[in-house]
């Protein structure tokens, strides 16, 4: 059944009628590290998803994922009940349909929620092939980790329903999500997303659009000075994780981590910053992320990266 809001959109209300969308069903493009584990969050606090990437075998190993991530869920939050686990198991994988074409299922969704390639260009394609599609009253949202929301939001026509939602991985473990207005995100559109991000039992901060929002402006540098520093000869990167783990009260080293976020994703976060500020020695060019990048090495999910995972 269509929700309340797409019945309002359908009658010709537009979305400054809709005081605060209360967000059902959400369409997640991108089915990798990060696409995956929204869909399992918003899946398993009762939300309709529908997740969406470039091909079925793509699809099929993001619901595999989504699985082995959900039975580490269940062990813990069921351990008296395996039963009930399992039937919650099922329940939530049943809140999850995937496909291929995004433009083919957006007329039902109050919010799109973007997790694909960190790349200007190929985002702003899709959200301008989708803005012709989808109903008035669906919201946009990127999860990009380090491109403007502005930018990608100026494909659309859209650009009061359009803000940041950045999640931080692992999804279901992550308890903070940065919610991000521009200057047009209406207050209706962020409030919604504040809203959507309690719903699925995280904990939201409100941020300006500038470039790494909160925690990425303050992570990227320090990610990148442990490198500088492994490479200035100053510290193996076994000692560097040792000593920020034990002497910083991190769950990871900085080189455990940019694996685990992805070199692919860590390099284009840095090429990105650079072409925009190049005279900036925070965002210089890392050799060894390059050659890493270049070899296929892209961290935990190729097996390799700074380190080995076979
Ligand atoms: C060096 C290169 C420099 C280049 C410079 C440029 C860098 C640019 C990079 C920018 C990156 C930007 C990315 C971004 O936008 C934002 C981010 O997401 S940043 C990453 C944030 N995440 C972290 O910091 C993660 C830190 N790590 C941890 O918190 C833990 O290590 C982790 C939870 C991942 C694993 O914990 P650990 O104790 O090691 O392992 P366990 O397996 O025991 O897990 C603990 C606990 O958590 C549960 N769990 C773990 N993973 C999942 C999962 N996927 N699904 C469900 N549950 C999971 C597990 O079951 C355990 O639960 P218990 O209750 O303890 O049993
Ligand atoms: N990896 C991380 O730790 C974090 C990443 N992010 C951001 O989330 C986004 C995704 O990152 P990851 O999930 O790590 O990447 P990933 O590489 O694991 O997954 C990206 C997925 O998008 C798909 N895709 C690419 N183009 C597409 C298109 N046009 N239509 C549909 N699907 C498409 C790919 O096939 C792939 O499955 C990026 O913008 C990244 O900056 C944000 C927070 C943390």
């Amino acid at each position: 059944m269509a929700s309340f809001f797409t019945q309002l959109a359908r009658r010709g209300f537009s979305s400054s009628a809709v005081r605060n969308l209360v967000i059902k069903h959400v369409t997640i493009i991108g089915g990798g590290q990060m696409g995956a584990g929204i869909a399992q969050v918003a899946a398993s606090t009762g939300h309709s998803v529908t997740l969406v990437d470039t091909n079925d075998d793509i699809l099929k190993k993001s619901i595999k994922g989504i699985e082995g991530s959900l039975k580490r869920v269940v062990k813990k939050k069921f351990a008296d009940k395996p039963q009930a686990g399992e039937e919650f198991l099922q329940k939530v994988l049943r809140n999850v349909s995937t496909s291929t074409d995004a433009a083919s299922v957006v007329h039902g969704s109050d919010l799109v929620v973007e997790a694909i390639v960190e790349n200007l260009k190929i985002k702003q394609d899709l959200f301008g092939r989708l803005d012709m599609v989808a109903p008035e009253h669906t919201i946009f949202a990127s999860n990009t980790s380090s491109l403007p929301i502005t930018d990608i939001a100026s494909s659309t026509n859209r650009l009061d329903r359009f803000g940041g939602i950045h999640f931080f991985n692992p999804v279901p473990v992550m308890k903070l999500v940065e919610v991000i207005a521009t200057s047009a995100t209406s207050q209706e559109t962020f409030d919604s997303l504040l809203n959507f991000s309690k719903a699925l039992g995280k904990t939201p901060v409100s941020c300006k659009d500038t470039p790494g929002f909160i925690v990425n402006r303050l992570l990227v540098p320090y990610l990148a000075e442990a490198v500088r520093l492994h490479e200035r000869g100053h510290g193996s990167k076994e000692d560097i994780d040792i000593a920020m783990k034990l002497g910083a009260g991190y769950p990871m080293g900085p080189f455990e981590l940019a694996d685990y976020v992805g070199l692919d994703t860590t390099k284009f976060i840095i090429d990105g910053w650079s072409e925009k500020d190049p005279g900036n020695p925070l965002f210089s060019q890392i050799e060894l992320l390059n050659k890493l990048v270049a070899e296929g090495k892209l961290g935990k999910k190729t097996g390799e990266g700074f380190y080995k995972y076979k």
